[in-house]
């Protein structure tokens, strides 16, 4: 404004005169003082506009000059600063202002670092903004822009509002971030059980962005009664005021997989202290519980195989378990038949029934399905898609109808390698196992291995427990079980049981003369017979050694229906059984009772049908007897005659009879053979069949016998003392007195007493005594050899002793039993039995004696056969020793050939 006027006022001095130039210069000067005020006013004007305007800004405002002088600040700056206006006049020095500000307290830092923090950014090119902390606690944002002419011009914000704020919505902003990199679900409700605060992986498992879980609940999250549960539960927290810590809860994601939780919810309070929601979080311990179930369940299977639970159960758990383990897995397991080809149903509680049905049974082949391969080959069978893959070819008919995709079978195999079945893993897609599968895979194969081998191991000691081990019959265990229940049977549909006690006759001969393992497989020939003979309902019963029992049940009340099933097992017993070279023929006494007749609980039947088989046996063997009262009667009377048979000695009630052996060419008698009788005072004369047996049993057989030497030793001796010629006296020596250690001294006594010479005493040892201890007896027969003795061998033909066992036998006679020339005349076995035993004897160089010869027949077969000698009812029977004395003097008067005598006992 000042450059311009100066212009005018030259130019008007230089164009007009002094008056003119007076009047235009005080017009001028007039206009000009008119302009400039006017101009002043304005600019007044402005400048009062100015500074009301910028004191009336939020904001504080400051002008310095390039002289750090103050120009403008308005009142804003003054009170945010805390500087009385009047020290902010134009013309203050940064420096002062400073000052101020230090004693207002509103200065953030030292005066010097503020000055040096204000120069540094002014020399800077553009503009700066910051935010200044004052003590007091407030924000003040400053932006600082410098001038062309080096002065600045700042403004100054109280932002403390909007820092905190901003505070706030960082935090919130990172919480968030904070959150959603948690792998847990957590969420935060409010008192409505409605969704506040949600974190990704929540929100992304429920198949949903973050922000649009803000509001929902778990009604729009879960099935309703889950989410009813989950709001009872809430409810109840922030009713309570209580946390929920780590409790185990079970969801199903969008995806529908099931999902554990272990989860925390703990109410949220306000600075009141009151609830206005609950934070929660959520672990998902799928895997750990999966781990969990699977460790109980293996210890609780391993429980239940421990306990013994049926094999089925332990498998069907088995199964329940693995598929708890894994998603769309169906378990079966198969067992190996125990013909070793076949695969039985075990356990797939989730198949479908009718398949599980069409493959039992399923043969196990090289392309069978994935089951019956993995079990033929041994090994695992992976096939991801049924209906293409070639094992599959024959079996897609059966699959395809259920829609099972992938089958994984697996071996399952005992500790020695062997199958036991087949443990296999159906889904219903196409796919090979993921490694978490396979080794869930080897799990339950080895689990399902111990079960079965447990099962058969029980089975076995269970079987062996109530079997016998040789026949494989069931033993006296599973006897009384079966009897008693085919005894209930009976009672209520008015049936009988019978109950057959067989012993099989000279068992233990054989066993004696052919060893054990011979006598074993006649066992199991005659098991294996009677079972056959019996219905399946029946039981064959091995009570051990040669007795059996046979159970007969439901049956028809008929004694003699009965009759005919005895026979027949009879006739299965005496079919012939060949041992090596022997042909053997075996006969067996059997004794039956029925109920109710005989006995109306398992333990008397059983008892009377031992009765009758003893009856049976005296009878003379080979025959059945079905039970009667008095049976019991007659083992009383055997219970009594043993005690009168320990007294008979004493009493001198026995006494010796004499059967004449006769040579068969010469017809002259050559031996007696002493036979025992017993005179009881009031039952009579008694047969030795019947208490020779009984003194064996009781031992008496060793004095009895003792006796009976001396006797016949006396009497041989007193026929000779008599003047009859000499002859031989044979003496029956049994078993037990064969082994009696005192024997050769009781015949060296006998000897002695009676002043006998001992090659007029001849013994007699049966062939299945010798066989019963070849070595012992032979040893003492030597020792009886030695003394002068002669030893004949008795019963000969029953004891099937070896011929190079006969050589060794110090033996001079071999004596046929009388059972192979009872039928000689007609029993083509028989005869050839008798000549081979000749011809043996002829070969071995010793004499053969044919004993219970009754016949002329017999007489003329045994002189066709060349034997040597004969005993027997056709030349005379037992007699006394008187009788013998008239026989042989008639027979030394008497030159002819041996015919029958009447001779009687
Ligand atoms: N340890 C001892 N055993 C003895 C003694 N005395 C006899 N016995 C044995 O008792 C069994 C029966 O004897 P027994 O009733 O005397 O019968 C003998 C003969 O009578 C009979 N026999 C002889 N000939 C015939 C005949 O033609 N027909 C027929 N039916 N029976 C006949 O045979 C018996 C003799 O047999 P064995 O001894 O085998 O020669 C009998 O086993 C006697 O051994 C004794 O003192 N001690």
């Amino acid at each position: 404004m000042a450059n311009k006027s100066s212009r005018r006022t030259a130019n008007a001095t230089d164009q007009a005169g002094l008056a003119t130039l007076s009047k235009l210069a005080l017009v001028s000067y007039e206009n000009l003082e008119r302009e400039l005020r006017a101009a002043n006013a304005t600019l007044e004007a402005q400048a009062r506009r100015f500074e009301t305007a910028i004191d009336n800004i939020s904001q504080g405002i400051c002008f310095f000059d390039v002289d750090e002088r103050l120009i403008l600040c308005n009142r804003r700056y003054a009170e945010i600063y805390g500087i009385p206006t009047e020290k902010l006049h134009a013309g203050a020095m940064l420096s002062e202002i400073v000052e101020l500000r230090l004693a207002a307290q509103t200065l953030p830092i030292t005066g010097e670092a503020y000055l040096a923090f204000a120069r540094s950014i002014n020399a800077s090119s553009g503009s700066t903004t910051w935010a200044a902390e004052l003590k007091d606690g407030r924000t003040i944002q400053v932006c600082h822009q410098p001038m062309p002419d080096g002065g600045w011009v700042a403004t100054h914000e109280d932002i403390t509002e909007l820092a905190a704020s901003r505070l706030v919505a960082n935090e919130r902003v990172s919480l968030q971030a904070l959150i959603d990199w948690v792998p847990d679900y957590m969420w935060v409700k409010d008192t409505e059980s409605r969704f506040v605060v949600v974190n990704r992986a929540l929100a992304a498992d429920s198949g949903r962005q973050t922000g649009e879980m803000i509001g929902l609940t778990d009604f729009d999250l879960h099935a309703p009664e889950l989410a009813r549960q989950f709001r009872a539960c809430e409810q109840d927290l922030l009713r309570r005021g209580q946390p929920m810590v780590d409790e185990e809860e079970f969801i199903v994601d969008a995806s529908g997989a099931g999902k554990w939780l272990s989860s925390t919810k703990v109410p949220l309070r306000n600075a009141q202290n009151e609830i206005f929601g609950l934070i929660g979080i959520a672990r998902d311990i799928t895997q750990r519980k999966q781990a969990d179930d699977l460790r109980n369940g293996q210890a609780q299977i391993l429980e239940m195989i421990a306990a013994s639970a049926p094999l089925e159960d332990v498998l069907d758990r088995l199964m329940r378990l693995i598929e708890s383990q894994l998603n769309g897995i169906f378990g079966s397991v198969l067992l190996l038949d125990k013909d070793g080809s076949h695969l039985r149903h075990g356990a797939a509680p989730s198949l479908a029934k009718d398949y599980t049905n069409a493959i039992d049974g399923v043969q196990i082949g090289p392309k069978v399905g994935s089951c019956g391969t993995a079990a033929f080959r041994r090994e695992r069978v992976i096939v991801t898609d049924v209906m293409s893959d070639p094992l599959w070819e024959d079996y897609r008919g059966i699959v395809e109808p259920y829609g099972y995709r992938s089958c994984w079978s697996t071996p399952i195999l005992a500790h020695t390698g062997a199958v036991l079945g087949v443990f296999a893993m159906y889904s219903m897609t196409v796919r090979a196992p993921v490694e978490a599968e396979i080794s869930l895979i080897d799990f339950t194969t080895r689990i399902a291995g111990i079960a079965i081998e447990r099962k058969l191991a029980e089975d076995r000691i269970h079987f062996m427990a109530n079997h016998d081990t040789l026949t494989g019959l069931p033993n006296r265990a599973l006897l009384g079980d079966r009897l008693s229940q085919a005894i209930l049977y009976a009672q209520r549909y008015h049936r009988w049981v019978s109950v057959v006690f067989i012993d099989v006759d000279n068992f233990k001969l054989v066993n004696d003369t052919l060893g054990h393992n011979a006598g074993d497989v006649l066992l199991k020939t005659i098991a294996g017979r009677m079972v056959e003979c019996v219905r399946a309902t029946d039981t064959v019963v091995r009570l051990g050694g040669d007795e059996f029992v046979v159970v007969i049940v439901d049956q028809v009340p008929d004694a003699d229906i009965v009759a005919a099933t005895v026979q027949n097992i009879r006739a299965a017993i005496a079919a012939p059984v060949q041992l090596g070279e022997h042909r053997l023929r075996m006969t067996a006494s059997m004794g039956v009772a029925n109920y109710p007749k005989d006995g109306a609980s398992a333990d008397l039947l059983l008892a009377n049908a031992d009765v009758a088989m003893y009856r049976a046996k005296e009878l003379g063997r080979d025959n059945f007897q079905f039970y009667a009262p008095e049976f019991n009667a007659t083992v009383h009377e055997k219970f009594l005659l043993q005690e009168e048979l320990r007294n008979a000695l004493a009493r001198s009630e026995f006494t010796l009879f004499y059967q004449p052996q006769v040579d068969l060419r010469s017809g002259r008698v050559f031996a007696v053979e002493a036979l025992i009788r017993w005179k009881h005072p009031t039952l009579g004369l008694i047969s030795p069949m019947k208490f020779i047996p009984m003194a064996e049993e009781t031992g008496l057989i060793v004095p009895i016998g003792d006796w009976v030497l001396h006797e016949a030793c006396r009497q041989n001796k007193a026929w000779q003392d008599s003047g009859l010629p000499p002859m031989m006296v044979c003496v029956n020596v049994s078993a037990r007195q064969f082994k009696d250690s005192n024997l050769i001294s009781r015949v060296v006594n006998a000897l002695a007493d009676s002043g006998l010479e001992a090659q007029y005493l001849e013994l007699e040892v049966t062939e299945s005594l010798i066989m019963q201890n070849v070595e012992i007896a032979v040893a003492t027969m030597n020792e009886l050899q030695s003394l002068g003795v002669q030893i004949s061998i008795d019963d000969f033909g029953t004891g099937y002793s070896s011929l190079s066992a006969l050589k060794t036998f110090p033996v001079v006679r071999l004596k046929i039993d009388k059972s192979f020339i009872n039928d000689l005349a007609t029993d083509e076995d028989d005869q050839a039995v008798a000549s081979a035993v000749i011809s043996l004897g002829q070969k071995l160089n010793l004499r053969v004696i044919a004993e219970g010869v009754e016949t002329d027949e017999q007489i003329a077969f045994l002189r066709k056969n060349n034997c040597d000698e004969m005993q027997g009812y056709h030349f005379s029977k037992p007699v006394s020793a008187q009788d013998i004395m008239t026989l042989l003097n008639e027979d030394r008067g008497d030159d002819t050939s041996p015919g029958q005598r009447d001779h009687h006992q």
